[in-house]
């Protein structure tokens, strides 16, 4: 049996199409002459998370019966409102392999067809077209939905368009940090067709096209935290995968500069930062979400209808509810100022990962059992270590070893955290480290001397989500459930996997 959710479309059989081959055959066990046919689309589970549009024709002898199957079937689809009819839908031509559009017509747009589903499609012929398109053009009243045809960066400009428009109609200072964000109501699919493809493996647990078209059609639905990235009272950008500074800042940064190459562009950039082992100095203080059930270090994993995220969003918005209530002005953390914490020191790496950030690279990602929806990112910091050390962290997330369980990473999870890097600090703190800073006058100017001493430069940058950041000093501040995917995150393998 199929679920009827789980139904791609219906179809008639055409006198001509009689002789298609599974129903001729049915017409010739059945030894009879058949008076009408229909084929059932559906979706069948293939390993690894992949979905695929399977078919059955049905024949009937009795005309009028087959109709009332085909009208009820037709009847059953209708009713079910969360299957989108109309979507908008942005193709980067210039994202991945450059084989975008090829992907969309060759594998969803036969499919969209098939469901009977409408689209507005566009292909962008810049940098953020599709990110401006949403803010100011599009009608957004028309549309169910909107695809997003690329990579973790177009997958961004979709959500910084949908996000500040929706801030936008209902009045809210998108540059202060306090705000509460209001959801955005359209939910968005993500066709992979970039480099890394994080977001979509990461929800849905491969990065298909065909399995995300199908996820679209019938209606699918996941919850999303979204970070809000603030310097002082300047809005920078918003977060929904990997928020990395120092390591992960350094590869993007480098690899921009190798985008010819395509996705191999991030392993070079990878093995060079990795050898070039720059470390950073700075503050990073952090909210801990004392009141969120689930750790950085659970064995359990964020999947559909993960019962963390529905608690701990259910939580929330309680809580939110009560401050409305007694008229309270802070719309945002109520945890109290004195439960921020404070850590100084020389980090390799710092990652704040809102979802696992599971890609292909690493099947369980930056952060393997952090939550899609659950109002929480998980802080990573990766201390000043050797080389040796490093690697031994990095190989981790390609094994079933813990990447945590070393003396020089340390995970939190956090509802909101802030970075200051070192150079940035306030007088007082530069005071106390005025000795050491004498030292490195001397070094510096050594350095100078003889460039391959390796010695580490002031400033990093933020890799949001696979864009850099102007800004060093960040505040970030996680919105719980912010946007909503046509996903319903990783399923659990099942017996009907096929396994063939
Ligand atoms: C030695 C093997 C180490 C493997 C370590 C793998 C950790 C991978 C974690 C990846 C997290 C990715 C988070 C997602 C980020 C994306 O948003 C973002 C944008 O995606 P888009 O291009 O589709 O728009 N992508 C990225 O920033 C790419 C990050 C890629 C990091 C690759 C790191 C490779 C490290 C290789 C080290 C090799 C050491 C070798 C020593 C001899
Ligand atoms: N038509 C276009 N021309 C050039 N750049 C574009 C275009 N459309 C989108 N972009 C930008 O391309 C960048 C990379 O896109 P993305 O889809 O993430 O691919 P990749 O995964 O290969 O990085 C993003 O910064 C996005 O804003
Ligand atoms: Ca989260």
């Amino acid at each position: 049996s199929v679920p009827v959710s789980e139904l791609v479309a219906v179809r008639e059989e055409e006198e001509e199409n009689r002789d298609d081959g599974s129903w001729k055959k049915i017409k010739e066990s059945e030894g009879q002459d058949c008076g009408q046919a229909f084929t059932v689309l559906y979706v069948e589970r293939c390993q690894r998370h992949r979905w695929r549009c399977a078919e059955v024709t049905f024949a009937c002898a009795d005309e009028a019966l087959c109709q009332l199957w085909v009208s009820s079937i037709r009847e059953q689809l209708a009713t079910n409102t969360s299957r989108p009819e109309h979507l908008l839908v942005y193709i980067n031509p210039c994202g991945g392999k450059r084989k975008a559009e090829h992907i969309y017509e060759l594998k969803v747009a036969p499919l969209f067809a098939r469901a009977g589903i409408r689209t507005h499609v566009i292909v962008t012929e810049y940098a953020n077209h599709a990110r401006d398109h949403l803010k100011t053009e599009a009608e957004l009243k028309k549309f169910d939905g909107v695809v997003c045809v690329g990579g973790d960066g177009m997958f961004s400009e979709i959500i910084h368009g949908l996000i500040w428009r929706t801030q936008i109609d209902n009045g809210i200072d998108l540059n202060c940090p306090e705000e509460t964000l209001l959801p955005c109501s359209l939910r968005i699919g993500i066709i992979p067709a970039g480099s890394t493809d994080c977001i979509c493996f990461a929800t849905v647990g491969t990065n298909d096209p065909v399995t995300s078209a199908l996820h679209i059609i019938v209606g699918d639905s996941q919850p999303l935290d979204v970070c809000s990235v603030h310097h002082n009272s300047l809005f920078l950008r918003y977060s929904v995968s990997l928020l990395g500074y120092g390591f992960y800042g350094d590869v993007l940064t480098d690899s921009e500069r190798k985008r010819w190459m395509g996705p191999a562009r991030y392993d070079l950039s990878g093995v060079k930062m990795f050898l070039t082992h720059h470390y950073y100095e700075g503050t990073v203080s952090y909210l801990p979400a004392r009141d969120a059930i689930g750790t950085p270090r659970d064995a359990a994993r964020c999947r559909s209808g993960c019962a963390v995220c529905k608690h701990n969003g259910e939580k929330l918005s309680e809580t939110a509810e009560r401050y409305k209530m007694d008229g309270a002005l802070d719309s945002g953390d109520h945890e109290s100022d004195s439960e921020w914490r404070t850590i100084r020191g020389k980090f390799l790496a710092i990652n704040g990962a809102s979802m696992s950030c599971a890609c292909p690279r690493s099947p369980k990602g930056l952060s393997p059992a952090a939550h899609l929806a659950d109002g929480t990112t998980d802080l990573i910091l990766v201390r000043k270590c050797s080389r040796f050390d490093f690697l031994r962290h990095l190989l981790r997330h390609t094994s079933k070893d813990d990447q945590f369980d070393l003396n020089f990473v340390e995970v939190h999870r956090v509802r909101r955290f802030r970075f200051t890097p070192r150079h940035c600090q306030s007088d007082s703190d530069l005071e106390l480290d005025l000795r050491e800073s004498g030292k490195r006058q001397i070094f510096s100017q050594i350095c100078r001397d003889h460039p391959a001493c390796g010695c580490t430069p002031a400033y990093s940058s933020w890799n949001c989500d696979g864009e850099i950041l102007t800004h060093t000093a960040i505040d970030v501040r996680v919105h719980c459930q912010l946007i909503k995917l046509f996903a319903r995150g990783i399923e659990e393998p099942t017996v009907f996997e096929d396994l063939a």
